[in-house]
Parts: structure tokens; C-alpha cells; sequence
């Protein structure tokens, strides 16, 4: 269905501009942020987040990354404040990594890349009647990015990591109900924020990015959890294990970063 596209030596990232030409675009994600240049804008208030009744449904492989899908049908987890104009539902969370010990993360910090990325994905449900429809919408999407890093082990990570020998392969997916995704919060909301795109094909420059500048830590032992997945379906004789599911940083032709810190 559609154009297909990976990580790999001739569907990855170098190679997407050829089904998708907005991968050279001018607002296109991630981008390497330099906390030096990043402007502090006093109009920019607090990121909230109200996931407090927020309601996930199952999680799934969708030979990308393993990603959480959550009930959106009304405002009940809800991310507001900051740059954004409106509150934006919690649509699904996703992570991007690394292979053992190397980088993982989609944007970098100086330069300096993360073991891994987590983005929580919302939509725009005031001005907008569906994610799709949002998704082609410059203010349409607000996507949450927060790094992680190895460290000690994340005491909540075990919840989703004890869930992704069920979503092995490509296509594969079980219910997950109970999760809220505030446990995968650092203690600080200070930010960086700027105007990008989804990071995946079809690559829509619909994104109002919020980078959230303190990671979490996970041990090694959890990412490589991850590393298990495999971007292959069952059915597939080629085993591929998913890891390295990143876009390296694009270029930020113009764009100014803010920052709240
Ligand atoms: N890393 S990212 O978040 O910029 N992009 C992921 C993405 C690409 S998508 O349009 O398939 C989609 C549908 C629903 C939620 C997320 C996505
Ligand atoms: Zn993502």
C-alpha cells in the first residue's frame, strides 16, 4: 500500500525524496538544535499536559517503530500551552533508537545525539476533524520529543519492554490498556520549540515540534529490549532487526528555534 520506505541501504532516509519531494522541503525534521542560538521568547508560556484520563488502547508494530495508539475520540489526554494556540489530543507515542551503544535519537543537542527518542503525537482536533486531515495542516500536529539516555534502569519503562516480545514482528499488535504516558516524563518541561515536519514518510510539515531538553534515563538493558523487534512481518523469511529507525538532522534554512528554559 502506498510507496514503501525504511531504514535500510536503498529505502532509507537519503532515498526518501524520491516518492515523498517534501523530504527537501523548507520546514523538514529533525534538526540539530544548538541551545546557544535558540531565542528565549517571554510569550511562551509553560507546556501542560493533562493526561490524567488518558486512554490507551494497544500497542503494534508497524515494521517502523513500536508505537501506542490511544483514544482520541474527545479531549480526555490532552497537551496545551507553550507555542500552541489550542489543545492538541494525544493521538499515539513511538520511539526511535539506536544499534548497541551508538546513537538513536532524531534530533541532537550541539551536535551531541541520544540513544533514543521518544515522540508523543498529537493533533489539532479544534481547527481539524480527523488526525488525517490534521496531518496536512501547518498547525495541525504537535509532536512531543523527549530524550533518552542509558542510565540507570527507567523504573516505569518495564511496562511497555515487558510488552515487546507480543509485537515481535511487523504487523503484530496486542491490546494495552492502563498505560499513561506521564511516567515517561523528565521532572523539567523546559523546552525548545520550532515549526518541522513529521519525521517519517509522507513527511507532511504539519508539526509544531516541542523538544523537551532534559532526557530520561533507561538502563542498556531496556533499550535493548527494542533491539528485538524486528522491522519484518512473520510471514517475511528475512529477519531484520529494527534498530536504527532514525532521520538524521535536515537543514534549518531560516528557522529560529525558541526556547522555554
Ligand atoms: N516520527 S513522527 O512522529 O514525526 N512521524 C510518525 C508518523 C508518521 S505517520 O503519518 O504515519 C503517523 C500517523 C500517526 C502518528 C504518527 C505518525
Ligand atoms: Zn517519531
Amino acid at each position: 500500500t502506498g510507496h514503501h520506505w525504511g531504514y535500510g541501504e536503498g529505502d532509507g532516509p537519503s532515498a526518501w525524496h524520491k516518492n515523498y519531494p517534501v523530504a527537501q522541503g523548507s520546514r523538514q525534521s529533525p534538526i540539530d538544535i544548538i541551545p546557544h542560538q535558540a531565542l528565549q521568547d517571554r510569550s511562551l508560556g509553560p507546556i501542560v499536559l493533562n493526561y490524567d484520563h488518558c486512554t490507551s488502547i494497544n500497542i503494534s508494530n508497524n515494521g517502523h517503530s513500536v508505537v501506542v495508539e490511544f483514544d482520541d475520540s474527545d479531549d480526555r489526554s490532552v497537551i496545551q500551552g507553550g507555542p500552541l494556540d489550542n489543545p492538541y489530543r494525544l493521538k499515539q507515542f513511538h520511539f526511535h533508537w539506536g544499534g548497541k551503544g551508538c546513537e538513536g535519537s532524531e534530533h541532537t543537542v550541539d551536535g551531541y545525539g541520544y540513544a533514543s527518542e521518544l515522540h508523543l503525537v498529537h493533533w489539532n482536533a479544534v481547527k481539524y476533524c480527523s488526525f488525517g486531515e490534521a496531518s496536512t495542516a501547518p498547525d495541525g500536529l504537535a509532536v512531543l520529543g523527549i530524550f533518552l539516555e542509558t542510565g540507570d534502569d527507567h523504573r516505569w519503562l518495564h511496562m511497555i519492554t515487558d510488552a515487546l516480545y507480543m509485537v515481535k514482528f511487523k504487523g503484530s499488535g496486542t491490546e494495552f490498556k492502563g498505560f499513561n504516558p506521564k511516567c515517561l516524563l523528565p521532572s523539567s518541561l523546559h523546552y525548545w520549540t520550532y515549526l518541522g515536519s513529521l519525521t517519517t514518510p509522507p513527511l507532511h510539515e504539519s508539526v509544531i515540534w516541542i523538544v523537551l531538553k532534559e532526557p530520561i534515563a533507561v538502563s542498556e538493558k531496556q533499550l535493548g529490549k527494542f533491539r528485538l523487534l524486528l522491522f519484518t512481518g512473520e510471514e517475511e523469511d528475512q529477519r531484520t532487526r529494527m534498530e536504527n529507525n532514525f532521520r538524521p538532522p535536515q537543514p534549518l534554512k531560516g528557522r529560529k528555534i525558541q526556547k522555554r528554559t
